[in-house]
């Protein structure tokens, strides 16, 4: 059986970015979650869910086995969109789709400090200056905007939930797509490196919470996975379905190398990624 579930209160505050004002300048934090207008989007091909209105788009730098997501509100005249977990060596790759599909990227989104590459934030924000780049208060890095458990991040129409989901690094988050009749089904947990596909970066039994349909995007997969669900890791995921000590041991004999890239990726993530200040 799964180890003791974490539980985390939820706060009220979130960003977002109400119609009347341009993208991004209108970013604000309220107590009040605005009640979104209905919009039929044109791009059902973009559309991972049945909602039609989220354009998503999951890419991958090989060198680190990263998985980098796109999602926009298609549907909302500003077409505002966010980047999870950017690379730096795939930053003009990740531009480019963005300027070719036509979109507006908001933020750029670290789901924790990673450790086997730089992140992609502090060069966008070199290249688009607009560009916020966002981070969990808990991961103690510098950004933009820090986020907490239960902050809600808008981007059109469409938001993002933050839970806490901490183990493989202290301030680890996952992002949640809305719990909202109009937000896209099933929803989109973007898992960083807290749960992987049949694996995992350390622990994490909050995602569990969510519905099985959930959908898990992870930050990297080594296999050749792209993609699962709360309920196939609940069923399948070899470690997790262990006792806790079974789960302790498989984790503590992991053996895992040294990462490459982390004496040189930590303490520029710890900046986001912006070069000239992390020597
Ligand atoms: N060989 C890679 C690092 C591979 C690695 O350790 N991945 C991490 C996530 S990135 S820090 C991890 O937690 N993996 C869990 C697992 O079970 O593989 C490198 O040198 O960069």
């Amino acid at each position: 059986m799964l180890p003791k579930m974490l539980r985390f209160h939820f706060t009220t505050l979130s960003y977002f970015a109400p119609r009347a004002s341009p993208f991004p300048l209108s970013l604000s934090i309220s107590q009040a979650i605005p009640k979104p207008t209905r919009l039929r989007s044109q791009m059902a091909s973009f559309s991972s869910s049945s909602s039609s209105k989220l354009l998503f788009r999951q890419l991958f730098e090989k060198d680190s086995s990263t998985y980098t997501y796109l999602l926009a509100d298609a549907s909302h005249p500003e077409k505002p969109a966010l980047l999870i977990d950017p690379v730096d060596r795939t930053v003009d790759r990740d531009l480019s789709l963005i300027e070719q599909l036509g979109l507006k990227l908001v933020y750029a989104m670290n789901t924790h400090v990673h450790a086997d590459h730089v992140t992609g934030t502090g060069l966008i924000k070199s290249k688009v200056p607009y560009v916020k780049s966002v981070i969990s208060k808990a991961s103690g890095a510098s950004a933009d905007f820090y986020v907490e458990p239960g902050d809600k991040i808008h981007f059109g129409d469409l938001f993002l939930e933050v839970r806490a989901t901490p183990g493989h690094t202290l301030g680890c988050v996952t992002y949640v797509t809305g719990d909202a009749p109009d937000q896209p089904q099933p929803r989109m947990a973007f898992t960083g490196d807290t749960l992987l596909i049949r694996g995992c970066g350390r622990t994490d039994f909050q995602i569990f919470t969510l519905p099985k349909s959930t959908l898990i995007y992870p930050a990297h997969d080594y296999k050749g996975f792209t993609v699962s669900s709360v309920g196939e890791e609940l069923q399948y995921n070899p470690r997790l379905t262990k006792d806790e000590e079974t789960f302790k041991n498989i984790m503590a004999n992991l053996n895992l190398p040294y990462p490459k890239m982390i004496d040189e990726a930590v303490p520029s993530n710890m900046v986001c990624g912006i070069q000239s200040k992390a020597s």
